[in-house]
């Protein structure tokens, strides 16, 4: 069983002091930094790219960096978000030709890879490369904005990548993003969920390391 992952989305985050707000949410326990990157295209918002990303490793962040790239075509960003310090680079296959080859090219740059499945998206994409990944990020909400409202369906789309994921054998992630709060988490847990993104939860509080203890607290309630 993989461990359990609070990866806070740092869209919420004030990004007139993001060095200290990715520091805070560290120290209040947080495990990654999500890092969404939204192209006015694929997505309709515009936010942070690679120097972004290597302003925080220089600012002197060691946790993983896991990428979210909201961007259509990918494969031209994916070295410069390696050379930048991403650890995991995640994208939907819509915004890719060859969604293997992406997956390859990532791997090829020394980062992990994840495919982003999008509320609507059938899982039956992930049948042909599946076993290539390093994480599966399924999307709670539509992409493209912060503080939406978690879909209910998500829940049976969790449960059924699962099931696939179990029956891989591989140890590949099952990442959740969107509408993820402490009153949820433990039904998203439940479901399947291995590593979780949450934005407006933990940025919109004012105790950070109250919010992600009580997630962590939740989480560990159902899966140990
Ligand atoms: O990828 C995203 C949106 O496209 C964000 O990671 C996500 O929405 C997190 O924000 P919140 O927890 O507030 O929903
Ligand atoms: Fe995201």
């Amino acid at each position: 069983m993989q461990s359990t992952v609070i990866a806070p989305s740092i869209l919420s985050a004030n990004f007139a002091r993001l060095g200290e707000e990715v520091d805070n949410v560290l120290k209040a326990g947080a495990d990654w930094v999500h890092f969404d990157v939204m192209d006015n295209h694929y997505v309709p918002n515009l936010t942070i790219g690679p120097m972004v990303c290597e302003a925080l490793r220089k600012h002197g962040v060691t946790a993983p960096i896991d990428v979210h790239l909201m961007v259509e075509p990918v494969d031209r960003i994916v070295p410069d978000f390696a050379k930048a310090g991403a650890s995991l680079i995640s994208f939907h296959p819509e915004a890719s030709a060859h969604v293997h080859r992406t997956v390859q090219l990532i791997k090829s740059h020394g980062c992990q890879a994840g495919l982003v499945l999008n509320p609507a998206t059938p899982i039956e994409v992930l049948d042909w490369v599946l076993e290539d990944l390093d994480m599966v990020l399924l999307m709670s909400v539509n992409p493209g904005f912060g503080g939406q409202s978690f879909i209910p369906s998500t829940l049976e789309k969790l449960r059924r990548v699962r099931q696939m994921i179990d029956r891989s054998g591989k140890p590949i992630r099952l990442e959740i993003d969107g509408g993820v709060k402490a009153d949820n988490i433990a039904e998203i847990a439940a479901a399947g969920a291995d590593t979780f993104v949450a934005g407006s939860a933990i940025f919109n509080a004012s105790d950070y390391a109250e919010v992600i203890g009580s997630m962590k607290a939740a989480v560990s309630a159902v899966r140990g």
